[in-house]
């Protein structure tokens, strides 16, 4: 390969300084790209082997990207189509090099610590198909990228982008998000393709598809009815009308903050005494978990139970989500509820609020977690937020109670497409990969976010993988590290659970390797349809992952590379046997 090319290639990487030094030992001078197979780095052979992928998905890269190393050798951008560098710690701002890689298809720097502006200049790839920015600090205006016309992705959520909402050509875009950002001003006409979760986290944003209504804007001074003598009259009255309407709400909001710290302020005294009140809910409630809940018109056990203790409303945290805005424990009491398991960690129920929302409370039993490490727990949980992961949307604990609030979702679980009744249904290979995939990185992501806490899955099975509502695979039930006799332990599909798979905490990372792989011993033990060769690759990472030695299995970012490229071999494969 063209020395210019590797010469780059290896700039680049060196500003990217790797912590466990992966990459560094293969990406040398004396080896080749293309012949010696650097990770991460895809040829194309077909075109004088020339470089068409950059994938280097979590490999602990830390340092700064320079895309001139890329984008201003012409040889490299004239092959370059995809740079993916998800989930890795690099920070810094893009250069306007980016445009100079024109053949960009892909850019992907999801799960990352990039700051400053996305440029301007990313608008004149104008062969991109999907751009992924999100999970980053990026900030300032997102750039008009509607002379982009085959964009299908877009995604930027969880950043610091302001500004309104620039034109998108939305007839191509598939994905796009922009949630949780600090974007303001109407929401742009998206042909009804986007719900609320694209846009969710931006207070200051309004119009459909969210519930608030922009206000009307001011009549502009060209207008015929400003023209009339009237017009600046009617102009003082409207904006006085506006600054009187303006300091109520304010009054308004200072009201309700006061009142908000007030009660807070009776929540921390009440949980001081929480502890004997507690103990007198939960010998009340504990009668309970002889007799099932009921579902329909009458109360159930639990609310006649937690009613009588007069527990207060205050105790239930709701935690940073759009989904139950102001949800009170009472409610949670008084909705009918229905018996969905009775797991090894605790009881699980169906709740249908008034609402007609339909959530899920986890009650987990003989938890040995202080109340207090399990709010940090929570906390801490609620911050690490990745989309294949269901995050709690509440939680309660008191000393022996523990509950935990999930959204209802419909789809049901991976364990019961795989083995349920509805086997028979269509689930073809290329599902199943990407549900592999999916998993691993969500996982992965979780792992690496989580590594200082010391916070694994601890449960991980298909049936904690449940789909969304559009169908895409979450993780549920992360943290809930409750673990049992590894001997007595086995999985629901048959699947023994080695001794020491699950043995303290230091080992639950590897448990969670171990729980992967079986999940991926389910996908592949399903119907046939894939390429043989593809299947042997994913059945060799399952293998190596259920290892009966922990320390043999490999750590989740090595999983989640290994199963991308048997992914994107099987994406190209079928591209170009297409
Ligand atoms: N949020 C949810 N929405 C819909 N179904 C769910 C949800 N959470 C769990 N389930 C399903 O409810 C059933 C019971 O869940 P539960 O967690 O009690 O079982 P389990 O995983 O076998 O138990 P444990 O986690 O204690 O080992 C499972 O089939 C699970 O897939």
């Amino acid at each position: 390969l063209d020395a210019g090319v590797k010469s780059s290639l290896i700039n680049f990487l060196s500003k990217l300084s790797n912590n466990n030094g992966l990459l560094d030992p293969v990406w040398n001078t004396t080896t080749d790209p293309c012949s010696d197979r650097w990770t991460g780095v895809t040829c194309d052979n077909r075109h004088n082997k020339s470089v068409s992928r950059l994938n280097l998905t979590r490999f602990n890269l830390y340092g700064s990207f320079d895309a001139s190393y890329l984008c201003n050798v012409q040889s490299l951008a004239d092959s370059l189509s995809v740079i993916i560098l998800d989930g890795n710690n690099i920070h810094g701002e893009i250069s306007a090099d980016i445009s100079n890689c024109t053949q960009l298809l892909r850019l992907h720097l999801s799960g990352n610590r990039f700051s400053g502006n996305l440029p301007g200049s990313v608008s004149m790839l104008s062969n991109l198909k999907r751009l992924d920015v999100s999970y980053n600090n990026f900030s300032g205006a997102l750039p008009d990228l509607s002379r982009i016309s085959g964009l299908n992705m877009f995604l930027a959520q969880y950043n610091q982008f302001t500004d309104k909402i620039p034109q998108f050509d939305f007839s191509n875009l598939q994905q796009f998000n922009v949630s949780y950002n600090d974007l303001s001003g109407p929401i742009p006409d998206t042909q009804g393709k986007f719900d609320l979760s694209s846009f969710f986290g931006n207070p200051r944003l309004c119009g459909d598809p969210l519930p608030n209504i922009c206000p009307l804007t001011p009549l502009s001074p060209n207008s015929e009815v400003n023209k009339s003598k009237h017009a600046p009259k009617n102009q003082i009255l409207m904006f006085s009308g506006y600054a009187v309407l303006g300091l109520v709400v304010i009054v308004f909001i200072i009201f309700w903050i006061c009142k908000r710290r007030k009660s807070e302020e009776k929540v921390e005294a009440v949980n001081k005494v929480a502890s004997s009140a507690d103990d007198s809910t939960i010998n009340k409630s504990k009668a309970l978990e002889s007799s099932d809940y009921k579902t329909g018109e009458s109360k159930t056990d639990f609310s006649m139970n937690s009613a009588e203790s007069g527990l207060p409303s205050s105790s239930l945290v709701v935690l940073t989500s759009p989904v139950v805005n102001g949800l009170k424990f009472g409610e949670l009491l008084r909705a009918p509820a229905e018996l969905l398991g009775r797991g090894k960690n605790g009881t699980l129920y169906k709740i249908v609020m008034e609402t007609g929302m339909n959530l899920v409370v986890k009650r987990i039993k003989d938890w040995a977690i202080s109340s207090n490490d399990f709010k940090v727990l929570m906390q801490r949980l609620d911050q690490a937020k990745h989309p294949n992961i269901l995050p709690a949307l509440a939680f309660y604990c008191s000393k022996q109670e523990k509950l935990l609030v999930y959204e209802f979702q419909e789809n049901g679980s991976l364990f019961r497409l795989l083995h349920g009744a509805e086997m028979g249904q269509v689930f073809d290979w290329a599902s199943r990969l990407d549900i592999a995939a999916k998993i691993a990185e969500a996982l992965s992501f979780m792992h690496q976010e989580l590594s200082e806490d010391g916070i694994a899955h601890g449960n991980l099975k298909s049936a904690n993988i449940l789909f969304n509502k559009n169908m895409e695979p979450c993780i549920s039930e992360y943290g809930l590290m409750v673990f049992d006799n590894p001997d007595s332990s086995s999985f629901a599909n048959g699947f023994k659970r080695p001794a020491g798979a699950i043995t303290a905490s230091s080992n639950a990372y590897k448990a969670d390797i171990y729980g992967l792989g079986v999940i991926l011993l389910e996908l592949l033990t399903g119907r046939p349809g894939a390429s043989e060769e593809t299947m042997v690759n994913l059945l060799q990472v399952a293998i190596k992952c259920v290892n009966r030695s922990p320390d043999a299995r490999p750590t989740i970012s090595h999983v989640a590379a290994m199963i991308n490229t048997i992914k994107e071999e099987e994406d190209r494969s079928i591209v170009s046997e297409a």
